[in-house]
C-alpha cells in the first residue's frame, strides 16, 4: 500500500503556524514511507474563502519548503462528483431526502433544549421499512440526509489518540446536500479522500468529532475506511487554539522577522512531537524518525523565545554566503547600501555566533557599511574629552601599522592599552562607540580588519 497523506486548509484567512505544524507531520509522514503528500483546498464556504487565502497558503507551503506531490486539488472544482455520490447513496438507501421545514427544526430543536438534551432532528422523513412517509409539502425544497445506521457504533484506532469508540446513537442524520443541493463538509472531506486514495487522514484533534461521522459515510460507500490521526493543537500565549480568525500571525511573517525556515520547522517539529533530548535536527533527521506514536495527545503551547533560539542555532551554523544572500534585502530595506564596504559574506560570518534573527543581523550590520552616530548615553560614557584625545593617539598609532588584518590591531590595542596605563575596555569601549556608533559589537580587532583601514581611520577622527 502506497502511503498518502494530505493537508487541506480552508482559504478563509492565513496560514498560521498551528496548520503549518499539521502540514509538517503530514507531509513527514508520506515522505518517511516514500508516500505523496496531497494539498486540498477546502473552498466550499463561499462567503469566507477568498483567492488571497488561497495565495497565503501557497505562499506558506512554498516559503518553509512543503512540497507537495500532488494538488492544489479545489473541492469548488469536484462539485459534479458530489453531486454524482450523493445521487448514488440515495439510490442505494444510504441517504433520503427531509422535507422539514426550518421551523419544524426549530421547534424540535427548542423541545429538545427544553429536556436538557442535545437538540436533534426526529427523523421524520427517515424511511424504514413498514413507516409511512409525511406527504411531501409543495413549498419546501429537500436536504439530502445520510441515513447513519441505528445501534451499535463507530470505533476506529486513532494513531495519536488510540481505541474511539462513538456510539451510532450519539450522531444525528447528517445533512449531505444543503436545499440547493451544494454538499456540506464533511461529506466533501469523504468523497476528496475516497478519491484522492488517501490512506493515512493526519489533521488537527479539531476534527475529532469529524470522524464517526466521515466513517459511517465511508461505510455506506463501501469505500476504504483511512487511518487517522489527531494531532494536538498548537495553542497561542492565552492557552487557546491558534486560529487564522483570532491569531493574524501568518507563516510568512517570520520570514520578514528573520527567522529561517528551516528553523520554524525544526521548532515547530518539536511542538508536539520529540526524539529524546534532540532539539536540532535536519529535515532528513526528522523524517527518518518521525513516528505518529511519538506525537504527544496534550496541546503544545508557541513559546517565541524557544523559537528565537532554535533560529539562533541555525543561524550560528548556516554558511555566511547564504546568510548574506538573506540579510541583504533587510539591509536594502533600512536604506542601507552594501556597495563599497566590506564583504557582506564576512560581515555575516562576524555576526552569526551573536544574533537571534536576521533582522538583528541587519542592524548589527548596518554600522559596517555607514557610520551611526551614538546615542548620547554612549557619548557620555565613552566618548569624554580624554576618549577623544586617546582616540586621536590610537588613530596615529592605527595609521603606521604595518598589516591590516585582525591578529595585528589586536597586537597594537593591547600595547596601546599598556602605553595608555588604561584598561582593555577604557580603549575598547571609546573605539567602538565613535567606529561603529554602538558598543555592542564583536571583538573590536575584528570589526576594524574587517571595516578597513581607510574607513577606521576616518571615522575615528570624524
Ligand atoms: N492551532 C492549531 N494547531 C494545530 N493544527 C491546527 C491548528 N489550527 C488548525 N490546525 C489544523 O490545520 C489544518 C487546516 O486548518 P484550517 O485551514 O481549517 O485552519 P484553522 O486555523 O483551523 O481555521 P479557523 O480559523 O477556522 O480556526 C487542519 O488539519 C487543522 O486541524
Amino acid at each position: 500500500m502506497k502511503v498518502r497523506t494530505r493537508f487541506a486548509p480552508s482559504p478563509t484567512g492565513l496560514l498560521h503556524i498551528g496548520g503549518v505544524r499539521t502540514a509538517l507531520f503530514s507531509w513527514a509522514f508520506a515522505k518517511k514511507h516514500g508516500g505523496q503528500f496531497v494539498l486540498r483546498i477546502e473552498d466550499t464556504d463561499l462567503e469566507r474563502s477568498t483567492p488571497e487565502s488561497v495565495a497565503a497558503i501557497m505562499d506558506g507551503m512554498h516559503w518553509v519548503g512543503l512540497d507537495y506531490d500532488e494538488g492544489p486539488f479545489y473541492q469548488m472544482q469536484r462539485m459534479d462528483r458530489y453531486k454524482t455520490v450523493i445521487q448514488h447513496l440515495l439510490d442505494s438507501g444510504h441517504a433520503y431526502y427531509c422535507y422539514c421545514s426550518k421551523e419544524e427544526l426549530e421547534a424540535q430543536r427548542a423541545e429538545a433544549e427544553s429536556r436538557g438534551e442535545k437538540p436533534r432532528y426526529n427523523r421524520a422523513w427517515r424511511p424504514e421499512t413498514g413507516k409511512t412517509l409525511p406527504a411531501i409539502p409543495s413549498d419546501i425544497t429537500p436536504v439530502v440526509r445520510f441515513k447513519t445506521p441505528m445501534g451499535g457504533s463507530v470505533v476506529w484506532y486513532d494513531q495519536v489518540k488510540g481505541r474511539i469508540e462513538i456510539s451510532h446513537d450519539e450522531l444525528d442524520d447528517l445533512i449531505l446536500a444543503r436545499p440547493d443541493g451544494t454538499p456540506t463538509y464533511n461529506f466533501c472531506v469523504v468523497v476528496d479522500d475516497w478519491d484522492m486514495q488517501i490512506t493515512h487522514v493526519i489533521r488537527g484533534d479539531d476534527h475529532v468529532n469529524n470522524t464517526p461521522r466521515q466513517i459511517v459515510i465511508y461505510q455506506a460507500l463501501d469505500a476504504t475506511v483511512p487511518l487517522f490521526a489527531h494531532l494536538p493543537m498548537i495553542h497561542n500565549d492565552q492557552g487557546v487554539k491558534l486560529s487564522k480568525r483570532r491569531d493574524a500571525v501568518s507563516v510568512v511573517d517570520y520570514d520578514k522577522q528573520g527567522i529561517l525556515p528551516e528553523a520554524l520547522l525544526n521548532y515547530l517539529a518539536r511542538l508536539g512531537w520529540g526524539h529524546g533530548d534532540d532539539e536540532i535536527f535536519s529535515l532528513t533527521q526528522f523524517i527518518e524518525w518521525f513516528d505518529l506514536k511519538d506525537v504527544s495527545g496534550s496541546p503544545s503551547r508557541m513559546d517565541r523565545d524557544k523559537l528565537l533560539w532554535t533560529n539562533a542555532q541555525y543561524i550560528k551554523a548556516a554558511d555566511p554566503a547564504q546568510l548574506a544572500a538573506r540579510v541583504a534585502g533587510f539591509l536594502a530595506d533600512k536604506g542601507v547600501s552594501t556597495e563599497g564596504g566590506p564583504a557582506l559574506a564576512d560581515v555575516c560570518a562576524l555576526l552569526k555566533d551573536r544574533c537571534q534573527t536576521l533582522v538583528e543581523m541587519a542592524d548589527q550590520a548596518e554600522y559596517f557599511y555607514r557610520a551611526l552616530t551614538p546615542t548620547q548615553e554612549i557619548a557620555d560614557k565613552h566618548l569624554t574629552p580624554t576618549d577623544e584625545e586617546r582616540l586621536k593617539l590610537f588613530a596615529e598609532a592605527a595609521a603606521s601599522l604595518a598589516t591590516w588584518d585582525a591578529a595585528s590591531l589586536g597586537a597594537l590595542i593591547k600595547e596601546f592599552v599598556k602605553q595608555q596605563g588604561v584598561k582593555m575596555p577604557q580603549v575598547g569601549m571609546p573605539i567602538r562607540a565613535k567606529v561603529c556608533g554602538i558598543t555592542n559589537t564583536p571583538s573590536v580587532d575584528a570589526v576594524l580588519a574587517l571595516l578597513g583601514r581607510e574607513e577606521v581611520l576616518r571615522r575615528l577622527v570624524a
